[in-house]
């Protein structure tokens, strides 16, 4: 599990190792210096190599030149993506590859966060590269300024050489250190910092593959570290290197999607933050939707952690100890939803899937799926509303083929308003496309709702909200955050990184290639959450912080289905669900399906 800590978390926890001496600034210059060594060497290797035969023996000699620290996979980054962890001061230096002559450009702000990067770029300087810094402020870190002239690094301040001057230092340099600012920072970049990034990121976009290597020193310069929000212009990272502990904004979009692959560097902070254990007790106290929206912490599911929580079957089990998921989709205008959805649900590993509809959709998911029983009965949990259209109040009568008045029940007994229904009262359920405009009671939070921001946006709105898809997808924490509050049910919010937001932790997940945006593919999530919330149907109704995570567990599935389905190219969404049981089988056996 990936756990990011708070701007405040870090100051806490950074204090009584500064008060006793702890070389922490020394550390993450130390372990910064030997990600840039290591990604200069490595693209110089490649870059000399000129054909892929060649590029590989270079990364080979490399590899044998950089000791046990191994090399990140670069064929397969995604946005956003966190990879190991790593010891700033442990053993020799990582890159022994050639780097001499290499031109590195520091961006350097007033705070520690420059300091860090000037003596980064001292360590640089010392391994035969040239280092220029650009000096963003009419401050800049004292010790750290005066050990990077000393080693022979050049520093110029941004008042004298103008932006023009530093883009076009940029374009012709190895490699780029933005060290602007850090968690110190509070909103948009200001001027001239600001405009000095703006301009990089518009060079960066025109340039294209043409752009030196960009690494983010801590955070890129100008995301919100705790929130994740975009407030203004950021130069977007190959790869960030974060100091102690994740940070939010690097987990959480959109703010991770300029991040690139994260790297931690370890300076000796303990294993969590202070306040961690307090807060992670604080959430059993609340009551339904009346969490502290600040509450809980940032967290990122990964294979073990889905692992432990899948219900997987034992020797005493039968079809019904493992759940019955119903299916409440599809229309004869959209019979498509239902045999996704009900596939997802079937190769997820329901012990029974019941779907329930006109006859005309039935039949058709029959014939994709001929386990499907095709009648109701008793479900552990219930998936509403994939391929039912919006509910119109002004329409006297929905082409629905009765869809609403089902989904009306289901929703009905989930709440717990019927108390004897046929279902047994409260249950756990996935609310979906057409029924999140079913809604007319408070939710608890076994009830998830999988909006996508546009649907979002619109429950919101009709919640008295003013807010947009562009709003939603601007700041998705917090209306994540502001739905659940307003409605009870666990927000499962879609999109390149999917945010879940229930009473406690969040969770963003971001495990789909960018192929996974396809139409379907949200219908076969809707079945694998169904799947998973009724195998453990009672207990996601007592434990209300289970349906969050058992949500992220069904978006980590889903997203390495569609990665393993696209192999890097274009994906259907019933490949998807085809490609969930293989996924599970090896995250069982142990394994990393990526
Ligand atoms: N924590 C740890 O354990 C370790 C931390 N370390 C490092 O320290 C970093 C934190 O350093 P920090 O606290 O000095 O703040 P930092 O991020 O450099 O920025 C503050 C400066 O920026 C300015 N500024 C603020 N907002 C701004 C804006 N919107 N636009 C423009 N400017 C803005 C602000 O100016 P002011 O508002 O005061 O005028 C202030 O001068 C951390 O990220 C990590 O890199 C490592 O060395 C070791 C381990
Ligand atoms: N850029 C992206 N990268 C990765 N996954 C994405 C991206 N955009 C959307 N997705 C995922 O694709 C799926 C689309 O679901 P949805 O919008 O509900 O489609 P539909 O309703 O047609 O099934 C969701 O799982 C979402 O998280
Ligand atoms: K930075």
């Amino acid at each position: 599990m990936k756990d990011a800590w708070s701007s405040d978390e870090i100051r806490k926890a950074e204090e009584p190792l500064i008060a006793a001496g702890e070389p922490l600034m020394a550390r993450a210059a130390y372990g910064l210096a030997q990600v840039v060594l290591r990604e200069v060497a490595l693209r110089r290797a490649e870059g000399r190599a000129g054909t892929a035969d060649g590029a590989r023996q270079g990364r080979a000699r490399l590899r044998g030149s950089l000791g046990s620290d191994g090399l990140p996979g670069q064929a397969r980054v995604r946005p956003g993506r966190v990879v190991g962890r790593r010891t700033a001061d442990a053993g020799a230096p990582g890159g022994r590859g050639d780097v001499r002559g290499a031109h590195a450009v520091l961006l350097v702000g007033p705070g520690n966060n420059g300091g860090d990067t000037l003596f980064a770029g001292a360590h640089l300087v010392r391994r035969g590269m040239t280092v220029t810094a650009v000096l963003a402020s009419a401050r800049a870190h004292e010790a750290g300024l005066a050990a990077f002239r000393a080693a022979g690094g050049r520093a110029a301040s941004l008042a004298d050489v103008r932006v023009p001057a530093v883009v076009e230092l940029a374009l012709g340099a190895d490699v780029i250190l933005d060290g602007l600012v850090g968690v110190g920072a509070r909103g948009a970049l200001r001027p001239p910092a600001g405009g000095l990034v703006r301009a990089l990121a518009d060079a960066r976009d025109a340039a294209a593959d043409r752009w030196p290597y960009t690494v983010a020193v801590d955070i890129p310069s100008g995301i919100g570290v705790d929130d994740g929000a975009v407030p203004g212009p950021v130069l977007r990272a190959d790869r960030t290197v974060t100091f102690g502990a994740l940070k939010p904004g690097l987990l959480l979009p959109p703010a991770a999607q300029t991040a690139g692959e994260v790297e931690l560097v370890d300076v000796g902070f303990p294993a969590s933050p202070a306040s961690g254990a307090a807060r992670r007790n604080g959430v059993a106290r609340h009551a339904w939707g009346t969490t502290d929206p600040a509450a809980g912490r940032v967290l990122r599911l990964e294979p073990a952690d889905v692992a432990a929580l899948w219900p997987a079957p034992g020797a005493r089990d039968h079809k019904y100890t493992r759940g019955a998921v119903g299916v409440v989709a599809g229309t004869s205008t959209y019979p498509g939803a239902a045999v996704l959805a009900a596939s997802g649900a079937v190769l997820s590993g329901a012990g029974m899937v019941r779907y329930l509809g006109p006859e005309v959709v039935g039949t058709r998911v029959l014939l994709a799926r001929p386990e499907v029983v095709v009648a109701g009965g008793r479900v552990q949990s219930w998936v509403l509303g994939p391929g039912v259209p919006a509910l119109d109040p002004d329409d006297e009568g929905p082409d629905d083929d009765g869809q609403a008045r089902r989904i009306f029940g289901a929703l009905a007994a989930v709440t717990g308003v019927l108390s004897e229904d046929v279902t047994g009262g409260r249950m756990p359920a996935v609310v979906d496309a057409g029924a999140l405009t079913m809604l007319e009671h408070r939710l608890p939070p076994s009830v998830v709702l999988t909006p996508h921001a546009g649907e979002l946006a619109e429950l919101l709105r009709g919640l008295g909200h003013e807010v947009d898809r562009t709003a939603v997808e601007a700041r998705p924490l917090h209306w994540a955050r502001t739905a659940h509050q307003a409605t009870g049910g666990t927000i499962l919010l879609k999109g390149a990184v999917t945010v879940v937001a229930g009473p406690g932790d969040v969770y963003a997940q971001a495990d789909a290639p960018a192929w996974t945006a396809t139409a379907g593919a949200g219908d076969v999530l809707a079945g694998i959450l169904g799947t998973l919330l009724a195998g453990r149907s009672r207990a996601v109704v007592e434990d209300e912080t289970l349906a969050a995570r058992l949500a992220a567990a069904a978006v980590l599935v889903h997203g390495r289905a569609a990665a393993r389905a696209s192999a890097g190219g274009p994906v259907a969404a019933l490949e998807i669900a085809r490609a969930v049981p293989a996924v599970v089988a090896e995250l069982l056996a142990g394994a990393d399906p990526a």
